[in-house]
């Protein structure tokens, strides 16, 4: 249960995947991760290149057995010894689809609907990706974006309860992927639990309930996004008149903020408080009679949040 009462869908407790050999000379791409998702909930993994995600998913999809800890689907059922209770109920969107590129789309659905359970109607599958006048092309002619959505049909033929999207918008137009993210949005309407990976921060930001930012095999932030973002300090920033530097200013504790100079007086004020920094800065130019250029006062985003976790120190050994 999660702190609403909602049943937890995913219970992912100190997991940990190491290739190769099973003690130090292996390497551990996933450690120690914990996390939770709710019934019903778009929880996004976001992260740098190689910082786990695809290892951490491939587990949950129960395509490999955990080297530590434990995941729990749908309250009790290990998704790797336990596949039978949970592949049922789970969707699956991989990154590469691996179609037989010579039947045509409606071949292709109707091949995957006769060994899946209760599947949606052929015409319902491709319609709702805006496939459903494609159905006579053969998968070999698909654009790579209409490819994706032939993914996605696939991935939610039988209804899933729990769908796991490999960055699903990937190669997709900027239509193709506002279409996907309104049926994202509709499946989890409809009651799916989805588990998104994606490199677009928009996407996670614009879908998702509560996201994680992997790195080097850890969850460096978790959270909704205002909880992310307000983990990481504002910045002001302003042009000072020829002549001035940081020295004119107010002292960096009267601003509490941290002051970088940059090239002819540019100035960033990084801050936790930005309404306290800006009115001080505003009040100082006044008084002095100063007028400053390219004032921009703006809080930490998603963005900022990924780029510094991205940044932050590389993997000690263990
Ligand atoms: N089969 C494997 N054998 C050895 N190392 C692997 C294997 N698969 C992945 N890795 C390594 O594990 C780390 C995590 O890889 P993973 O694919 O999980 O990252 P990711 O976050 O999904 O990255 P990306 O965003 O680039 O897809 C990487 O350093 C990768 O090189």
């Amino acid at each position: 249960m999660d702190a609403n009462g909602a049943e937890n869908v995913i219970e992912v407790t100190d997991l940990w995947r190491r290739y190769g050999p099973d003690d130090k000379r292996g390497f551990a791409a996933v450690r120690g991760v914990t996390f939770s998702v709710p019934q019903g909930e778009i929880f996004a993994l976001l992260g740098t290149n190689g910082a786990g995600k695809t290892s951490t998913v491939e587990l949950l999809e129960g395509l490999a057995r955990p080297t530590g800890g434990s995941i729990r689907l749908f309250g009790a059922h290990d998704p790797f010894t336990d596949r039978k209770h949970t592949r049922p109920r789970t969707g699956v969107m991989l990154q590469h689809g691996g179609f037989a590129t010579d039947l045509t789309v409606d071949e292709t659905v109707r091949m995957w609907a006769s060994v899946t359970t209760d599947p949606r109607p052929v015409a319902e599958a491709t319609e709702m990706v805006g496939l459903g006048h494609r159905g006579d092309v053969t998968v070999k002619s698909l654009s790579g974006g209409e490819k994706r959505r032939l993914d996605l049909a696939m991935a939610t033929l039988g209804r899933p309860d729990l769908l796991f999207l490999d960055e699903p918008t990937t190669g997709m137009d900027p239509e193709g992927r506002h279409d996907t993210w309104r049926i994202i949005e509709r499946l989890n309407d409809d009651g799916a639990t989805i588990v998104l990976t994606t490199h677009y921060l928009e996407e996670a930001e614009g879908l998702a309930d509560h996201l994680a930012i992997m790195h080097q095999g850890e969850i460096a932030a978790s959270g909704t996004v205002p909880e992310i973002v307000a983990a990481h300090p504002s910045t002001l920033g302003f042009r000072l008149p020829p002549g001035l530097g940081t020295d004119d200013l107010p002292s960096a504790g009267d601003l509490r903020a941290t002051v970088t100079a940059g090239k002819d007086g540019l100035m960033e004020l990084s801050t936790d408080d930005l309404q306290h920094t800006t009115t001080e800065v505003l009040l100082w130019a006044r008084h002095k009679g100063i007028d400053l250029k390219e004032l921009d006062a703006s809080s930490a985003s998603l963005e900022e949040a990924f780029l510094r976790v991205a940044r932050t120190a590389t993997r000690g050994t263990e």
